[in-house]
């Protein structure tokens, strides 16, 4: 008897991530030209080492051991004392050298992981998960190619090459086949990126190619135990199609192994357009790169107090944050989410918190109106004119009574791009709330004596005119009479 093509649900993804980050160094990794490679002209910041000319010595930039470390102990990776670099070999256009320096079997930083949070929804319990870190080296970037154009003369087609970007530092971190979707993989790409904006020691844009990750990924049947064969996956530029890519790939094996065919070990590129991977390359082991010691650099030694010294520098991280707000701040996992994403709005919360701001309060204000200024004005919010004490000083405003929350809001676009207290703006423009029981019953006797017909209605059962009052009373008072209050004293003097 032949058994039936296991169904789709039958396999399970198997996913791993190598993340390359361009470290934002001044100058290179083995040599001291800029860094900067957009806007300057191509091949301007070069110089025979990131060229790789015969005799010339490279030599370690500092920075990008410390950034390098840095970036380690925050993926939970343990420094080697001792590490080395080495020589990854393959021809390419963009590697005049014919190798990259890399390293081979003694990275910086090996045996780490990183927490995922999927959040899915807002008031949904977050789905947490710890991914291993298989290792996080140092390397050269290579130059840039652009494809493309044909001759004017003779029609033939060329490609480009700008070495500005050869030598830029980049840190290649490679994940354990731990993630099992491209919504994982995807959430995993965004916490490296924040650790290392938190750590600012990259830009992580992936549209400019400062954070580039190649997906890794296998099928096999639920059950069995190997893994397999794993297809490589390029040219990503944005978290979404990171799990578009993956999502789709994981279709494509799955249907060609239910026909039968074989899944290559290949490196396949997403495209965009098509919204498909296409086959670019058979993949080299890593014995067609014929790795061996660099020999014109000399191996990598952090003492413990080097080392000790870099860790002190660490700032609080993403996921510390993450457990601190909602363990100790009581705040939800998907307000933790928004407040945590961007350290700049983190620090804002914190300080406004800080300078005797509610928790909930503040929250609620970073995350709605303040947000939404910052947002259409195209700042963030650290950047606007409402300092963290001023949105604590807000906040204490209306909790003491001294305006409504309305009238917050209405002065929060003055206070964000004027500046200055909270407190002297109400004064000055009139706005403390009317909380005097006296005066508010004036206001509503002359209301209701200038609405004797709304009045009748009211008292023969038509009680939804209540509002009726309500609004005729904030008109009168520009919006400024204790709404709780003006309620109250209305239910009394509308029953006679
Ligand atoms: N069978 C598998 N299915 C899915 N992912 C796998 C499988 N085996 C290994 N991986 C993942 O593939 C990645 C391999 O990355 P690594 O940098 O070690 O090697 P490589 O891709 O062969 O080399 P290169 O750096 O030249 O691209 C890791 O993230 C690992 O977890
Ligand atoms: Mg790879
Ligand atoms: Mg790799």
């Amino acid at each position: 008897m032949t058994s039936a093509a296991p169904a789709k649900t039958e396999y399970e993804a198997i996913i791993g991530l190598e993340t390359h980050c361009q470290l934002n160094t001044e100058t290179k990794i083995f040599s001291r030209e800029s860094t900067r490679f957009d806007g300057d002209n191509p091949n301007t910041n070069i110089s025979p080492i990131c060229l790789g000319y015969p005799g010339v010595l490279p030599v370690l930039n500092e920075k990008v051991l410390e950034y390098a470390v840095k970036a380690g102990l925050a993926l939970n990776c343990q420094i080697a004392p001792y590490s080395k670099f080495d020589r990854k070999q393959y021809f390419y256009p963009d590697l005049p050298k014919n190798y990259q320096i890399s390293q081979f079997d003694l990275p910086i930083a090996e045996h780490g992981w990183v927490e995922i949070e999927i959040v899915e929804k807002p008031n949904t319990e977050p789905i947490r998960k710890k991914i291993g870190v298989t290792r996080l080296h140092m390397e050269e970037d290579a130059g840039k190619l652009t494809h493309g154009g044909s001759d004017r003369i003779d029609g033939s087609t060329y490609s480009l090459v700008d070495f500005n970007r050869a030598g830029i530092p980049l840190v290649e971190i490679v994940s354990e086949p731990d993630l099992r979707s491209g919504k994982e993989a995807a959430e995993y790409a965004q916490e490296i990126r924040r650790i290392m904006l938190y750590l600012g020691i990259s830009d992580g844009k992936m549209n400019e190619g400062s954070l580039r990750c190649d997906v890794n990924i296998s099928v096999r049947p639920v059950g069995q135990k190997e893994f397999g064969t794993k297809v490589e996956i390029k040219n990503m530029n944005s978290f979404s199609a990171i799990q578009k890519a993956i999502d789709y790939e994981i279709e494509r094996q799955i249907e060609a192994i239910g026909k039968g065919e074989p899944i290559y070990q290949e490196t396949r590129l997403w495209e965009e357009g098509t919204q498909r991977t296409k086959s670019m390359r058979m993949k080299e082991g890593s014995s067609d790169y014929r790795y061996f010691p660099e020999p014109d650099l000399p191996p990598i030694e952090v003492s413990t107090e080097q080392l000790e010294s870099w860790k002190a520098e660490l700032p609080e991280l993403p996921l510390s944050k993450r457990h601190r707000y909602q363990s100790e701040l009581g705040l939800s996992a998907y307000d933790t989410r928004v407040l945590t994403d961007d350290r700049t709005v983190a620090e804002y919360f914190e300080a406004a918190i800080a300078a005797g701001g509610d928790t909930k309060q503040v929250a609620n204000w970073v995350m709605g109106d303040l947000a939404a200024y910052a947002n259409s004005n195209n700042l963030k919010i650290a950047e606007t004119e409402l300092k963290p004490e001023i949105l604590a000083e807000l906040i204490c405003l209306i909790s003491e009574g001294t305006i409504s929350g309305k009238i917050a809001k209405e002065i929060l676009p003055e206070l964000s791009t004027k500046g200055g207290s909270a407190k002297a703006l109400v004064e000055k423009k009139g706005l403390i709330q009317i909380s005097d029981t006296g005066e508010i019953e004036k206001i509503i006797d002359e209301v209701i004596a200038s609405h004797p017909k709304e009045l009748e209605q009211f008292r023969d059962g038509k009680t939804k005119l209540k509002g009726f009052f309500v609004g005729q009373v904030m008109k009168k008072t520009s919006g400024r009479a204790d709404p709780k209050l003006t309620n109250q004293l209305l239910s009394k003097k509308l029953q006679g």
